[in-house]
């Protein structure tokens, strides 16, 4: 299978490195110092179950690469708008496009059916170009679970005990396409599942990120640092409460308590990604993560009292740092 890995950060390197041990003729959309990191030297995963060194043929220009079976696009959201103008020469008419993003994403509403089919989720896409360029047809769902950041240039190291993928067609079926980039995952050894509601595992995994992100970015401490302290840890549970009442107000209850979702974070030495982005002066994911939620609570009248406290005052942080535009949502 011809597939094609956009953004070869901390989430995008591991999963190029499963794509590549599994078999797949593989390359990756990368640019500057990983670009020639991953030329130079190939790309390294350093996992709990082994290390992964790959060499796929990088490009800055998707032109260079050509036509694919699919493509996994897995750079923050911030950048697909940028992203989504670049990586026409990578379609053919029928090449499904994976998002493998936190937040509540682009393609929420496409292939949601009701009376919401089709609009749009600002934060995610503001200027809808996304959606207009990828079109929601190719879109299918990618979730996640496995804590990595970047030691270096073309190195994705992967701190979390266990990681595992859940991917997902809008419209739940269980496609040919979607199986087929299951099985490609799990023949790197990723554990990957094909998911009839990705949509509320959207929702399961943005109540890790509600959780852990704004702390972190407060404390500049990972998660288990910060969670060690009770008071956070209490002021993280109540965020969960209401990120689920958000969730299931939307009509995507999520299963399990709030007390296990936080034990998925707590005894992790994880900087969450979005304080990776801080301490790096990247663009922070404050819109599509955090105050989407805030938005959705407001419409759907829940109140998310915490949430509302400790998304304002990260978002004031990443403003502060020139990382985040209140514009933006
Ligand atoms: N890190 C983690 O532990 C987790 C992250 N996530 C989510 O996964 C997504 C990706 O995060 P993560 O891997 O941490 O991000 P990173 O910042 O580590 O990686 C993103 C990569 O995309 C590259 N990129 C950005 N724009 C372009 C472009 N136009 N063309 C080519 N490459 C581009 C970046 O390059 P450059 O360095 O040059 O900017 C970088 O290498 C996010 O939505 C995040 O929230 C989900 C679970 C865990
Ligand atoms: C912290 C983690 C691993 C889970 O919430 C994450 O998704 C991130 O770093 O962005």
């Amino acid at each position: 299978m011809k597939l094609c890995i956009v953004g070869a950060g901390a989430i995008g390197g591991h999963l190029a490195g499963r794509l590549a041990r599994g078999g797949a003729e593989l390359s990756v959309v990368a640019r500057g110092a990983t670009l020639a990191a991953i030329r130079e030297r190939g790309l390294v995963v350093r996992a709990p179950d082994g290390v992964i060194e790959a060499r796929p043929r990088a490009a800055a220009d998707p032109a260079e690469l050509g036509p694919q079976d699919a493509v996994v696009v897995c750079t923050k959201v911030p950048a697909l708008p940028a992203v989504a103008r670049a990586i026409g020469p990578l379609l053919r008419p029928e090449t499904p496009v994976v998002f493998v993003t936190n937040g509540i994403p682009w393609w929420y509403y496409a292939r949601h059916g009701g009376p919401e089919e089709g609009s749009r989720v600002p934060e995610a896409d503001p200027d809808g170009c996304v959606w207009d360029r990828i079109g929601p047809a190719r879109a299918i769902g990618g979730v996640i679970y496995s804590a990595c950041h970047v030691p270096e240039p073309g190195v994705a190291e992967v701190t979390s005990g266990s990681s595992k993928l859940i991917l997902g067609e809008p419209d739940g079926t269980r496609s040919d396409r979607v199986l087929a980039l299951a099985a490609a995952f799990k023949a790197g050894g990723l554990p990957c599942s094909v998911s009839p509601d990705i949509r509320t595992e959207v929702w399961a995994k943005l109540l890790n990120n509600l959780s852990n992100g704004p702390i972190c970015v407060l404390t500049r401490r990972t998660m288990r640092d910060s969670f060690g302290d009770p008071v956070l840890r209490g002021a993280a549970l109540q965020v969960v409460r209401e990120g689920m009442a958000v969730a299931a107000a939307m009509g995507r209850p999520v299963p399990g308590t709030a007390e296990a979702r936080i034990d998925l974070s707590a005894n992790i030495p994880h900087k969450p990604s979005i304080l990776q982005d801080l301490e790096a002066g990247r663009p922070m994911e404050v819109a599509a993560l955090f105050q989407v939620v805030r938005r959705l609570a407001r419409e759907r009248g829940v109140p998310a009292p915490m949430l509302d406290l400790l998304v304002a005052l990260a978002a004031q942080a990443a403003e502060a740092a020139g990382l985040y535009r209140p514009e933006e949502g």
